[in-house]
């Protein structure tokens, strides 16, 4: 457990001085170096920066899908510190597919659900409320092949939203889509983030999606910098603020 955010509420994951150094010898690469950051419940917090800046491990750390190598990573808003607990509060979106093919997008969504022990007529209930969020309702029954790429992000958006996660983390979710295919499944990502009361993070290269987060963080060298490129030694946020930077961190 640690301070509380600027609003009083724990934060849904800090980090402190975390660092992720790959490998060891001469051919390590310190792909983040002790970073510290937090993200208090319900913001919304882009992750910008250039490829190999660390932002995909930066998010890692974050899902608990990694561990830091130094320093510490925490989630003392969320109620627990086990792998199985994040995964019931944490949501992570992927670049890339993420479908099973066997699968229609109604089961994709429910598979979570059925592997938490949820009643099943909860799972379908909760299957259909994510598949109308996402307007995805006329597509329930096609296999992930039948959709299109945006298509299948937007379900993948539904799998992770159906848990009722506290903390959505996406990583370049918009990556492998078209401009305005991209535009569109991170609107629907953000609206229906907002009606859960989730908290968002993105990782992106792009500033138009960059935009359209209240905080911006800024990657370079696997370290948080200022957007004139000083390191900032400490992210934090005050959610909707539209601030650049955080004020107080932790
Ligand atoms: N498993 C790994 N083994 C060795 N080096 C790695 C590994 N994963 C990442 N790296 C290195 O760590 C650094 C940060 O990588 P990371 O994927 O976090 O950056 P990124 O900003 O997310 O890049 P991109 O935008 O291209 O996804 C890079 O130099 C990368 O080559």
């Amino acid at each position: 457990m640690g301070a509380v955010t600027p609003d009083g509420s724990l934060p849904l994951v800090r980090c402190e001085d975390a660092a992720r150094t790959y490998g060891r010898g001469p051919g390590a690469v310190v792909a983040v170096h002790g970073l510290t950051c937090a993200v208090p419940p319900g913001a919304r917090v882009c992750v910008v920066g250039p490829s190999g800046s660390g932002k995909s491990t930066l998010l890692h750390l974050m899902a608990g899908l990694d561990r830091p190598t130094t320093g510490r990573v925490s989630h003392p808003g969320l109620g627990g510190e086990s792998a199985e607990g994040l995964a019931r509060h944490i949501g992570v979106v992927f670049q890339g597919p993420s479908l099973l093919p066997p699968l229609t997008a109604a089961e994709n969504v429910a598979l979570p659900l059925r592997i938490d022990g949820v009643p099943e007529d909860e799972v379908a209930s909760r299957t259909g409320a994510a598949l109308v969020r996402l307007g995805l309702e006329s597509l329930a029954g096609r296999l992930p092949d039948e959709l299109s790429a945006g298509q299948a992000q937007r379900v993948a958006v539904a799998r992770v939203l159906a848990r009722g996660p506290a903390l959505v983390l996406a990583d370049e979710p918009t990556g492998q889509l078209d401009r305005a295919t991209g535009r569109q499944v991170l609107a629907v990502l953000l609206t229906a983030a907002a009606e859960l009361g989730a908290a968002v993070l993105v990782t992106t290269h792009d500033p138009l999606v960059a935009r359209a987060l209240d905080i911006r963080w800024y990657m370079a060298d696997g370290r948080l910098v200022q957007p004139g490129g000083r390191t900032d030694t400490r992210a934090g946020t005050r959610p909707g603020t539209g601030q650049e930077r955080g004020g107080d961190r932790r």
